[in-house]
């Protein structure tokens, strides 16, 4: 396993940023953070569920707290994790750089480091206030399957590019399993299948 080099301060808390729409949360989301944590030091990895994901509004989005109950399901037995209503609370659509504002007030001078999937790293100046994001946080991009992994156009010193162990699993892929009655154990933790059947999640998209 690689050790990352990146500038950090003296004694400042190492704090992990991983946000996305959890609809479902799965086990890709969840490597990809412990590999992080591993590989940066992390003290903590803060889970953030989206409140309104608006590049996703054409999709069906579960509601909020079906996906923040499954991302604390999934995370609590890691002491390292936890997760954050910031997004969901906000209201309204959910921009990146509101999530870094209100985590730097939470986390007062610690050092952020915003975890991206290579395939949402490559939308990242799509962003609202893209160029401001990387002043607030360093970025942290990780192979996933069928996509390519690149940093290209991003500000210089800005961005890690980090290889975490491959899983071809995605949430669209997780729903569309639910709703043609395929299993999705393994690919979710336990107690995430048990919500959504509890919950009926999926069923009939
Ligand atoms: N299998 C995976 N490996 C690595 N990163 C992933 C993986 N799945 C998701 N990510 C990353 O996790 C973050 C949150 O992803 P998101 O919640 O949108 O899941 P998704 O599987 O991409 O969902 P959907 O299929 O609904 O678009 C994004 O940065 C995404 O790139
Ligand atoms: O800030 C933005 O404009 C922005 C646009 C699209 C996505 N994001 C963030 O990127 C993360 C992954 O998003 P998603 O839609 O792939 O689940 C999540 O934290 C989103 O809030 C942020």
């Amino acid at each position: 396993m690689g050790e990352q080099e990146v500038p950090t301060g003296p004694d400042k808390r190492r704090i992990g940023v991983m946000g996305g729409t959890f609809d479902p949360i799965h086990h890709g989301h969840l490597v990809a953070a412990s590999e992080v944590a591993a590989q940066f030091h992390l003290d903590e990895v803060v889970f953030v569920p989206t409140g309104q994901p608006w590049q996703k509004s054409h999709k069906k989005v579960s509601p909020a707290e079906d996906r923040y109950l499954m991302t604390v399901i999934a995370t609590a037995s890691n002491p390292q994790f936890s997760v954050s209503r910031s997004d969901i609370d906000r209201g309204g659509p959910t921009y990146t750089i509101d999530t870094l504002r209100d985590l730097r007030e939470v986390h007062g001078d610690a050092d952020l480091f915003f975890i991206t999937g290579a395939d949402a790293l490559a939308q990242i100046l799509t962003w609202r206030d893209a160029e401001e994001l990387f002043s607030l946080s360093h970025f942290i991009g990780v192979t996933r399957p069928g996509h390519v992994l690149t940093d290209d156009g991003l500000p210089e010193g800005g961005v890690s590019l980090v290889e975490v162990p491959a899983l071809a699993i995605s949430s669209t892929d997780c729903r569309e399993r639910v709703a043609q009655g395929e299993p999705v154990w393994y690919l979710v933790p336990d107690g995430v299948v048990r919500y959504i059947d509890k919950r009926q999640l999926y069923r009939g998209e």
